[in-house]
């Protein structure tokens, strides 16, 4: 059996394959990756010629201090105060330029990961946890950014350093160069590769458990008033405890593996400098070198060690590297649920008309296909019209909402929207022909200016506050201190139910798109917000063709033209309300009697 020096969990291909891709997105920054790393080269150089020509230096001096004899001693002590000039601004400069290039590269990277993000939202992103996103946003894209500063650049400079000491070395003495370089390739491939494995498997479970305790800490927060109504803050205590628990015995065995690394390397490196001791001195006794020489020589020798000192480290940061690569390259290489191709011609918007015949969708299941979502739905909104679909929870209403978006492809059937199949459109356009007011209206932590301009960035303030006011929003705003520049707090937690609803209806009216949905939007209102938001809503679906989920049966007489009522999936009744109601047995009639 071949002796494998990597730990047996480590996919070879995989992490070349995935190593060639990330030195891929370091392409742009070419240039600045080399002066830094050009830069830490000199340090190191100017390092080992300080230390070097200090141990030439001290010996001459006490060898000439001995006999009484004159030396110049203006040269050597000019040439060291150069190098140390030139080792602490070799090392300024080195810390300027690639820390300049690191912030570059991480701002692109963060950006880069997002717009890849962006279509795989919503049904790509519903399996992973939001904590778990936002730490493959954060955390493993700063790990991405390790592999330049600490790996490509300590390993760069360690191959090309240590080849321009050992060639400065064997100009002494080819025999001294020959075993440092032995004890070089221990301290600087053996040792690493040594660390790489024993510190591998509790570097992998580090970060799958900081991604836990992530989860479970802003699980926690989130959770916080629940957990005390119910008495759980003392479970939720005791589960991140034993997560930290774990976290540290394998954090243990990390900085065991980072212990003995270090002491492996001390110890090859003054192994290195006894032989190197034992090697001279025949050479000074034959004359080959001067008795100065044998001390700067050891000097020499332990200081080269300086290049292979952050290997271990190096070699532990790309696995950190390759893993968090992993992570973020298996989130970007799935498919977005619906596939655009790049340069898909945007259609004419014609008519705010949808025709759906035959639909069939289904999500993926846990185990296999589900059922289908939708079911062979068949409907029609003719231009101006008002719809509402009403049905029992899991009918599909969702379902088809998700479809008209294109945030779901659908199997079987076909959808014509604004005058074109639904697969014609790039969904980014599709969207601009389409407001939604829904039960889960998101706001964001920013002004309520910034939460309405986000369905139109170029509106001016009079369409803001013209939307508003058709929404019964302005007098509430204007009587804010703060007005429009007031900040809603995360998640709109400063608003009202009703009042982030009225926001959602302000964005829509901006958006002035020809296409409404109306997604249970009063949901979870009280019976008096309600009423006066459904008066609201008649004056914004006022000349647009409205489809609208509702439970409210009772409010939708007088709100819309016709009702679809749907179950498992498809269309079961369809009529004017008035009719519907009036039809004993009908599925209407059943849901209106239900409430
Ligand atoms: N993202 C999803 N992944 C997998 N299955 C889903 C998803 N969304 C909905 N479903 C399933 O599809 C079916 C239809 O759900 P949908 O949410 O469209 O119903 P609905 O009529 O809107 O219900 P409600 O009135 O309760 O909102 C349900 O069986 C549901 O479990």
């Amino acid at each position: 059996m071949r002796w494998n020096p990597l730990p047996p969990d480590f996919d070879l291909p995989q992490a070349r394959a995935d190593l060639k891709r990330l030195v891929g997105l370091f392409a742009p920054y070419r240039n600045w990756m080399l002066w830094g790393a050009l830069a830490a080269l000199l340090t190191l150089l100017a390092n080992v010629a300080l230390m070097t020509a200090s141990g030439w230096f001290i010996a001459q001096m006490a060898l000439v201090g001995l006999v009484g004899a004159a030396m110049d001693y203006f040269t050597p002590a000019a040439f060291i105060r150069g190098m140390a000039i030139t080792r602490t601004a070799g090392r300024y400069i080195e810390r300027l330029i690639t820390h300049e290039a690191t912030f570059r590269l991480l701002q692109e990277l963060r950006v880069w990961f997002y717009r890849r993000l962006e279509p795989l939202a919503p049904a790509r992103l519903q399996e992973l946890r939001s904590a778990d996103l936002s730490s493959r946003l954060i955390s493993d894209i700063d790990a991405l950014n390790h592999l330049y500063l600490r790996v490509l650049v300590p390993v760069g400079v360690a191959l090309l350093g240590g080849a321009l000491i050992l060639g400065m070395m064997t100009l002494y003495s080819g025999r001294v160069a020959a075993s440092t370089l032995l004890f070089l390739l221990l301290a600087g491939v053996a040792v690493p590769l040594l660390t790489f494995r024993l510190g591998h498997g509790p570097g992998r479970r580090l970060v799958a458990l900081r991604a836990e305790l992530r989860s479970a800490a802003v699980d926690g927060l989130q959770g916080l008033g629940e957990l005390r109504v119910y008495g759980g803050a003392a479970r939720q205590a005791q589960r991140i405890d034993a997560l930290t628990d774990v976290m540290i015995g394998q954090q243990r065995q990390l900085s065991r593996a980072t212990g003995l690394s270090q002491g492996l390397l001390g110890l090859s490196a003054n192994l290195a400098m006894w032989c190197a001791l034992l090697l001279a001195i025949p050479l000074v006794t034959d004359a080959s070198i001067t008795p100065a020489e044998l001390p700067m020589l050891a000097l020499f020798v332990l200081s080269s060690f300086e290049a292979v000192l952050p290997l271990p480290l190096a070699l532990q940061m790309l696995g950190e590297t390759l893993a968090a690569a992993r992570r973020v390259f298996g989130i970007l290489d799935a498919r977005p649920q619906v596939e655009e191709p790049a340069d898909m011609p945007v259609p004419q918007w014609e008519r705010a008309d949808v025709e759906i015949d035959g639909l069939r969708l289904r999500y993926p299941g846990a185990r296999g296909e589900a059922a289908w979502a939708l079911d062979g739905l068949s409907l029609q909104l003719r231009a101006g019209e008002r719809v509402a679909l009403v049905g029992p929870s899991g009918a599909g209403k969702s379902t088809l909402v998700q479809a008209l978006l294109r945030f779901w492809d659908y199997q079987e059937g076909s959808v014509r929207i604004g005058g074109h199949d639904l697969r014609a459109w790039p969904g980014e356009a599709l969207r601009a022909h389409i407001a939604v007011v829904s039960q889960d209206t998101y706001l964001f932590n920013t002004t309520i200016r910034d939460n309405l301009m986000l369905a139109k960035p170029e509106a001016t303030e009079d369409e803001v506050i013209a939307a508003c006011k058709a929404a019964q929003l302005h007098d509430f705003i204007a009587a804010l201190p703060e007005g429009y520049e007031t900040w809603v707090g995360e998640a709109g937690m400063r608003l009202s139910g009703g009042q982030a609803r009225r926001v959602a209806i302000a964005r829509a009216l901006l958006r002035n798109a020809p296409l409404l949905i109306l997604d249970e939007p009063t949901e979870g209102l009280d019976a008096l917000t309600e009423r006066d938001l459904l008066r609201d809503l008649v004056q914004l679906m006022q000349g647009r063709t409205v489809l609208l989920i509702s439970h409210r049966i009772a409010a939708l007489p007088a709100a819309v033209d016709r009702v679809l009522v749907m179950e498992a999936g498809r269309v079961v009744e369809a009529g004017a309300p008035a009719e519907l109601l009036a039809r004993q047995g009908g599925a209407f009639r059943a849901l209106h009697d239900a409430l």
